[in-house]
């Protein structure tokens, strides 16, 4: 690569040599033939051998510059031109410039009568001339031949006689300096031009090789058209990111390229296409135009940069630019706008996205009187699978949600994942109550089949609240809190059900929030008690246990009942803690009472669910010392709705333990039957709504019936729950019932009047049971002589 001063002055030099050479086979002729001339004419005035030596010698020396000109001109021509080969051609020039000198130099001293002198001063000043232009491009060998000459023809000159011994040298150096003059300022000239001509070639090779460079180097390609639209300088570079060879792109049109690369593309972003041409058509520079295009199949981005190539008169040459492969940046700018609107796992509408959708919608609302809804749904039993199935499953289950609710929502509408497991659903065309609630049907009987995540069977249980507009709210938070105000409200009456919202909600919603958040401090500040409902033998009248209640007694809203603050916490999780404590407490107290009595404790479906159950049990018993067969865990049919082989196995294991186990509130559940079998209860709880309606309902007694003779057959202790009556005493005694619970027997107590309790019932006899108890036409009971205790207070007195 060339890169200093030197090497720029030997391409100079090269272009002086070659300025020179190409003269020498018309200057050798010259010269050959001038000799010829001059020494046929001096013939006889000089001597034979003098004139001869000197033709001989001019004509040689004229054949060797043929043959060195002939070499110059078969050899590729060299890129350099060493010093050397200057001075070589100086001293030609000098040499030339000797042998002419010779003839002035001799004749003029020898030519007394001045017969040759016209043709002598004319040669000599005509080969000057031509002598010094055929050597001009390289002036030090012109001033040499020059300097040479005028040796040769001032000494002639002067050893004349006459005017020209003083005319001949003033218009001899008259001559020489104009030739001088002129020869160096040519020079000047041309010697500037050959040195801004070498310079701009060098750095022509150079940003050549530097933009050779800088393309393979990086990601930025160059690109040339011509003026008809056509590519010319196709780099290798460029035709491999075309998915093509430079040949073949060479003098082909570049928009007719394009096209072809953007016809499998989306009409949008063909578009882009015509920009392109659009901007090449206005001929003004353009930067960064975004360029799609299908490479090897392949979708690429391509930023194109390029400006207009002009001449000096202002006439369109064609355009030259940059490209650059912006790919992978595109890419990333388009994951990051999807990650701005949609949610990663379920590709729904993210909270973000959703608000903005539904402030447009409420915009067209407002502008083009359209209407709308809203509906907010959650799944109720997500924190279960997620802390026993693991969250894989729960996130296969919440993507297979996300998709069924697509399939129930029109096109129209949006479904959004909110977070966790909320979603949302935004209705942009309607409000009509038959019509939303039709979607709402949908979507629930979508849900109502159980997903399968991840191999497991997860049944789905959610409900949905509706807030409409224009009616329910004119902005993006109030719709969402309204649509969620409708979604407690469903939750809080039955799952699987949906609401529109209504003023009212708003302070029922309230009230449950401020609970939340209290019931998080409740266990801290001390404000959760246990109570105590004992359960009595129907065989010997005898108390056999007291069932733990939780009570909460708040600061502010008073004594909150079981009812409420269990909900609320099995939503927000905080079971799991107040359960253990539970758990703890009761066995503490257990613990403290006669060896006979057991402490049974309600057990929560989450808590199942947790694979540290058994270990909580475990060591509630071993802090404690409680027996375990003093302990009966008491859990509901809603722990097999999301039964799994963990469920069961836990509660096999907490058997082992030597711990009771019952089910409580048996026959207000699922398909209770088939959860006796799955799972062999040592008690089974009647629930009391049953017990309720026993004098009232035939149907009522007759499912008693066959739950206590179900529960006989399969070896299971039976209790029977809400027992407030003294005929319903005796009617559960007929029917072999073993236990009973309820407010005839007392109310749940504090823990301090436990003892107490125990100690005075014991001297109390048994009741007297009414007799003759039979069910009237109109299926109110009578009851012959029976105690009826409808208020009953604590204890319940029996004669
Ligand atoms: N009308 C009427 N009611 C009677 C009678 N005898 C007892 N009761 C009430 O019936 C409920 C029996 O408890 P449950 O069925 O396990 O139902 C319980 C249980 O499911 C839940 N619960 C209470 N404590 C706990 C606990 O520590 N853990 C869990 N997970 N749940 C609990 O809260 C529910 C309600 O508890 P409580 O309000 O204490 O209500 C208790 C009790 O006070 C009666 O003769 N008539």
């Amino acid at each position: 690569m060339l890169t200093s001063d030197e090497s720029i002055a030997s391409l100079v030099r090269s272009k002086q040599y070659d300025s020179v050479m190409r003269s020498v086979p018309l200057a050798t002729a010259a010269v050959v033939l001038n000799s010829l001339i001059v020494g046929g004419m001096l013939s006889g005035d000089l001597p034979d051998l003098w004139l001869l030596c000197w033709t001989v010698l001019t004509v040689t020396l004229g054949l060797w510059n043929l043959q060195q000109w002939s070499v110059w001109r078969r050899r590729k021509r060299p890129a350099r031109v060493s010093s050397s080969r200057m001075h070589k051609l100086t001293v030609v020039g000098g040499v030339w410039g000797l042998l002419w000198s010779a003839l002035p130099a001799l004749l003029l001293a020898h030519d007394a009568d001045g017969r040759h002198q016209g043709l002598l001063v004319a040669t000599i000043t005509v080969t000057l001339g031509v002598g010094s232009v055929c050597l001009g491009g390289a002036p030090r060998a012109a001033y040499a031949y020059v300097a040479a000459m005028s040796l040769g023809a001032l000494t002639g000159y002067v050893a004349s006689s006459g005017a020209l011994q003083v005319l001949g040298p003033l218009q001899w150096l008259l001559y020489a300096g104009l030739i001088i003059t002129a020869v160096r300022a040519v020079n000047l000239n041309v010697h500037a031009r050959m040195n801004a001509e070498v310079r701009a070639d060098h750095q022509n090779q150079l940003i050549g090789l530097l933009l050779r460079d800088f393309e393979e180097q990086g990601s930025d390609l160059l690109w040339e058209i011509d003026a008809s639209g056509r590519l010319c300088h196709v780099s290798e570079q460029l035709a491999v990111s075309l998915g093509s060879k430079a040949e073949l792109l060479n003098g082909r049109s570049l928009l007719a390229m394009l096209g072809e690369l953007q016809t499998d593309l989306r009409e949008a972003d063909r578009e882009s296409a015509h920009t392109l041409h659009q901007r090449l058509t206005e001929g003004q520079p353009f930067r960064d135009v975004m360029l799609p295009m299908k490479v090897g199949g392949q979708q690429r981005w391509w930023s194109v940069t390029a400006k207009p190539v002009v001449d000096e008169r202002g006439t369109a040459l064609g355009w030259r630019g940059v490209a650059r492969d912006v790919t992978q940046a595109r890419m990333a700018d388009r994951r990051l706008a999807w990650l701005a609107h949609y949610d990663t796992l379920t590709g729904l509408t993210n909270r973000a996205h959703f608000r903005v959708l539904l402030e447009q919608a409420l915009q067209n609302c407002r502008r083009l009187k359209t209407a709308g809804a809203v509906m907010c749904l959650d799944l109720d039993n997500f924190k279960g699978v997620n802390d026993t199935l693991g969250h894989p499953t729960g996130d296969a289950l919440l993507i297979e949600v996300g998709r069924r609710l697509k399939e129930a929502v029109g096109k129209a509408d949006v479904v959004a994942r909110l977070g966790g497991d909320e979603f949302a659903v935004l209705l942009r065309t309607t409000g009509e109550e038959v019509e939303v609630s039709a979607v709402a049907q949908r979507i629930l009987d979508a849900l109502r089949e159980p997903c399968m995540a991840l191999g497991s069977t997860v049944p789905v249980r959610t409900s949905i609240g509706v807030a409409r507009f224009p009616q329910d709210g004119t902005s993006v938070d109030e719709m969402m809190q309204h649509a969620d105000l409708a979604l407690y409200d469903a939750k809080a009456n039955a799952t699987g059900t949906m609401r529109y919202f209504v003023q009212r909600m708003g302070e029922q919603v309230r009230r449950r929030l401020v609970l939340e958040r209290d019931l998080r401090d409740a266990l801290e500040l001390n404000q959760l008690s246990l109570h105590y409902q004992p359960k009595v033998d129907l065989a010997t009248w005898r108390i056999i246990g007291f069932e733990a209640l939780l009570r909460w007694q708040h600061p502010q809203h008073g004594n909150i009942p079981p009812s409420e603050f269990i909900t609320v916490a099995e939503e927000c999780g905080l079971i799991l803690s107040m359960g253990a404590w539970a758990l703890q407490h009761a066995c503490a107290e257990a613990a403290t009472w006669p060896e006979h009595l057991q402490v049974a404790v309600n057990i929560s479906p989450l808590q199942v669910m947790t694979e540290d159950l058994p270990a909580t049990v475990e060591g509630a018993l071993r802090l404690s010392g409680l027996a375990p067969h003093r302990l009966e865990l008491e859990i509901t049919e809603s722990v097999f709705i999301n039964e799994t082989r963990g469920t069961v196995n836990r509660l096999h294991a907490l058997r082992k333990l030597g711990i009771q186990i019952a089910l409580d509130d048996f026959g207000t559940g699922y398909s209770s039957l088939a959860y006796l079998r799955r799972f062999p209860f040592d008690t089974l709880k009647i629930d009391r709504a049953f017990v309720r309606e026993l004098l009232i309902s035939r149907d009522a007694r007759a499912i008693v019936r066959n739950i206590l003779a179900l529960a006989k057959s399969l070896r299971m202790a039976t209790v029977a729950e809400g027992v407030e009556e003294p005929a319903q005493v005796a009617v559960l005694s007929a029917e072999g019932c073993d236990i009973v619970q309820g407010y005839f027997v007392a109310r749940p107590l504090p823990a301090h009047e436990v003892l107490p309790f125990v100690r005075q019932f014991r001297e109390r006899s048994r009741p007297h049971m009414p007799t003759g108890f039979h069910l009237g036409s109109t299926e109110h009971a009578t009851l012959a002589g029976a105690t009826t205790l409808s208020s009953v207070t604590q204890p319940a007195t029996l004669a």
